[in-house]
């Protein structure tokens, strides 16, 4: 069943400003994107299904293989592919819901998700699946437009409306103000014209000893 979990969108939004030394372009191809789509595939499948105890054993068995195969291609990361791909779906990181970003200004940034079984509690989305989705679209406003890096301090989410599954939601972000190190940013979420959650948040920008990379020591 196609659930609309493809990232369906070319290139949802570039920006040359976002500070990642990976560099998308050597594998920004189709043949990723197919990929990201197939494990997506996969948990959505895998979530709706019922599968008897043989036919469990022989897809774990495929599945352990394929593991297997992508352990032999690891790499730092830096390197790694999976949420480095910002014209895609969800960066293409596939536990992520699927959010398209379309447009991102100094002070705003507007998207749309739709979410499959795989993201849902009971008949609606997760409430621990809203959070993940307004923190990829605060964070991306948060630090974009040449701003250095930020870290979120607080996400406040409010469940206003249960959010449906199968449907298109619509996701905005809106920088509210600044104060200091101190970025202030409000998200939205509608189905329709009904308001589903909000959110309010805090990212704090990194100090010059704090690295991001706090596997590379510094100062977290
Ligand atoms: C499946 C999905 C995969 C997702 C894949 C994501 C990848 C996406 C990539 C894009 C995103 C890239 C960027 C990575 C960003 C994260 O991934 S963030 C992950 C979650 N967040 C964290 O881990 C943050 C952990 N906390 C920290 O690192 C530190 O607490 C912080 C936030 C940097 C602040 O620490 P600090 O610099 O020592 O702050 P400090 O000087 O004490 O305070 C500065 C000011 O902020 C205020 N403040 C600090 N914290 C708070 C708070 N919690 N509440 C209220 N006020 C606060 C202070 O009161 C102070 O205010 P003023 O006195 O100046 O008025």
């Amino acid at each position: 069943m196609d659930v609309s979990l493809r990232p369906n969108a070319p290139i949802d939004i570039w920006n040359p400003d976002w500070n990642d030394p990976f560099d998308p372009t050597v594998e920004a191809g189709d043949e990723f994107a197919e990929l990201v789509a197939a494990v997506r595939a996969v948990q959505e499948a895998f979530t709706r299904s019922r599968p008897d105890p043989a036919a469990a054993a022989g897809i774990a068995g495929t599945l352990r293989s394929v593991a297997q195969r992508l352990e032999e291609l690891e790499v730092g990361e830096d390197d790694q592919i999976a949420g480095h791909r910002w014209d895609l779906a969800g960066r293409g990181q596939a536990l992520a819901p699927p959010l398209h970003i379309d447009a991102v200004t100094e002070t705003t940034a507007r998207g749309r998700v739709t979410v499959g079984r795989f993201h849902a509690g009971r008949y609606a989305m997760n409430g621990g699946v809203t959070p993940l989705i307004f923190d990829e679209i605060m964070a991306r406003l948060a630090n974009d437009s040449g701003r250095p890096w930020a870290r979120t301090a607080y996400l406040n989410v409010n469940f206003r409306a249960p959010a449906p599954l199968d449907v298109e939601l619509r996701v905005e972000a809106e920088y509210l103000r600044q104060d200091g190190r101190k970025r202030f940013m409000r998200g939205t979420m509608y189905h329709g014209d009904v308001l589903v959650a909000d959110a309010d948040g805090l990212w704090v920008e990194l100090k010059p000893e704090q690295t991001l990379n706090i596997s590379e020591g510094g100062d977290v």
